[in-house]
């Protein structure tokens, strides 16, 4: 027990003591059981993957991985590990986090016999599967093939200026708080909430901010449901108000016909049989997969371009110089072409990568060989995506951020370099995020000057619950429109 209180965080044993001050007698049963629950396993199952290294206390349970992936610092302690241990860590009785660039080549891009892990199946509840639980291979490239039109290149012609509208409403949404701006043109602006509220809309879930907050609220319930015990506890995804507003958002588009080009009409329009129940479903995990990291990923930038002002004027000059009248609307045509938007953007995602060292974990049926290290079949592989990510080997002073080091001259290591995953199960949104990405960052910084607060400077310290986030869910900052526009 010593052992493992350890390794919990301070923020962990925080919430603890506060579960143990209000419901002791019910916290203790459940810690007490879960505890008895992973020694069993592991004792009645003599795990096959003794040999590998990693913390001696975290072999015995899943506890002190999913405690720093859902409360504390999991990234870090990932490359801590690695640093100690090598390239292959045991971090609990039966997973693995694997940081070598050649075997997660092959775990995520060129093995074809892998499994996705049951995590999958219980991060959502119980209900029918989406695009991203689904475990089945055959199953999964089926709801993928149905699914694609939605997501391809050909569509994103027509969804781009859907796109563009959720980008000039953020900014009349900024506009609005301007009106009672200081007399310096200056307003408070939570641009996080703003960005997901954006987001929220380019996927087809309407600009809904109660909604928008409701499924944040019940998908970070969601992150405890791969714990045993805490799952019994975590109601299905998604609730029944969230359901309900989605069923509704499904009917109102069949009715709205062709006037809304966005990613749910194309699911409504998908050749397969997809039931509204599935629909739903598709719509709570896209914005899992989508929405959410969409909008991170974009307030995150925010964050690294005003922490590093030398950047963010790089940025501006390539802006003014491709968009010199003020009036032109931003297409993603010529963001495609801008060098420096696209290099902030990539070193964003090298930074800070959204998905958290317990994702995408694969079985495989066969022994796996990473050097000296067999790592045996049957054992969760969870390649480790922010460690690759941050090895001086592939990415010199990885801590520093460079976007310079994604120009071609520079030979960046994309084969160290998965935002999006990679192979059969890539993000399928991909091409979408960048479309909203680029439009909504040349937008935002050509109309309006942003400032970052004393008290936000404090979330330089990013928090990473299973996905990165920004503390509180909040990044306010200082807004005012740019004097040249309001000419
Ligand atoms: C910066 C933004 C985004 C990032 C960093 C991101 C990252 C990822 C990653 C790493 C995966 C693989 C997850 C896994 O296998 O466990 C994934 C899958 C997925 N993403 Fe994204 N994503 C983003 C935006 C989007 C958007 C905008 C959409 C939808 C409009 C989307 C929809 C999906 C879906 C449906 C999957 C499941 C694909 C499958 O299992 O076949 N994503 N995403």
């Amino acid at each position: 027990m010593q052992a493992i209180a350890s390794h919990i965080s301070a923020q962990a044993l925080f919430i603890f003591q506060s579960i143990l001050e209000d419901a002791p007698f019910l916290s203790l049963l459940v810690i007490v059981t879960w505890l008895i629950h992973q020694i069993y396993k592991f004792h009645l199952e003599k795990s096959p993957i003794n040999a590998i290294p990693g913390p001696k206390s975290w072999r015995w349970t899943d506890i002190p991985h999913s405690l720093y992936l859902y409360l504390g610092p999991g990234h870090e302690k990932a490359r801590e590990l690695h640093q100690k241990y090598g390239p292959v860590v045991r971090i609990a009785p039966h997973s693995v986090l694997v940081a070598d660039k050649n075997v997660v080549k092959q775990i995520l891009v060129t093995a074809k016999d892998y499994q996705k892990a049951d995590i999958y199946k219980t991060i959502f509840g119980a209900g029918v599967p989406g695009l991203l639980t689904t475990i089945d291979k055959q199953e999964h490239k089926q709801r993928r093939r149905l699914l694609s039109p939605a997501f391809s290149i050909a569509q994103l012609k027509s969804i781009e200026p859907y796109i563009s509208n959720t980008v000039t409403d953020l900014c009349a949404l900024i506009e609005k708080s301007i009106k009672n701006a200081d007399d310096d043109g200056w307003a408070i602006v939570d641009m996080m909430h703003a960005l997901r509220l954006m987001a929220f809309d380019v996927t087809g879930h309407g600009s809904n901010a109660d909604m928008a907050d409701q499924l944040i609220w019940e998908m970070t319930q969601q992150l405890f449901s791969p714990l045993p015990v805490l799952s019994w506890f975590v109601p299905s995804l998604p609730g029944p108000k969230l359901r309900k507003f989605l069923m509704s958002l499904v009917e109102e588009h069949r009715q709205s016909g062709e006037d809304r080009v966005d990613v749910l009409k194309y699911l409504l329009e998908s050749k397969g049989p997809l039931t509204d129940e599935q629909i739903v479903k598709e719509l709570v995990l896209i914005f899992f997969a989508g929405t959410a990291r969409t909008s991170v990923t974009l307030t995150i930038t925010l964050l690294l371009l005003h922490l590093h002002p030398e950047k963010l004027t790089k940025l501006l000059s390539e802006i003014h110089a491709t968009f010199p009248d003020p009036s032109e609307p931003v297409t993603y045509t010529k963001c495609k072409e801008m060098q420096y938007l696209n290099a902030v953007i990539s070193e964003t995602m090298r930074f800070y990568p959204i998905v958290g060292p317990g994702w995408m974990p694969r079985i495989f049926p066969y022994d796996l060989r990473v050097g000296d290290v067999v790592i045996p079949k049957g054992t969760d592989i969870i390649s480790s995506i922010y460690t690759l990510q941050h090895m001086e080997e592939y990415w010199p002073n990885p801590d520093k951020f460079i976007p310079e080091r994604f120009f071609p001259e520079n030979n960046p290591s994309w084969d160290a370099f998965y935002p999006f995953s990679a192979g059969e199960n890539n993000c399928i949104g991909k091409n979408i995020a960048w479309v909203a990405m680029d439009i909504a960052l040349v937008t935002l910084l050509r109309k309006f000057e942003l400032e970052l607060l004393p008290e936000s400077e404090q979330t330089r310290q990013l928090v990473m619950l299973s996905t990165f986030t920004v503390k509180g869910e909040s990044l306010k900052m200082k807004v005012r429109r740019r004097a040249e526009v309001n000419q």
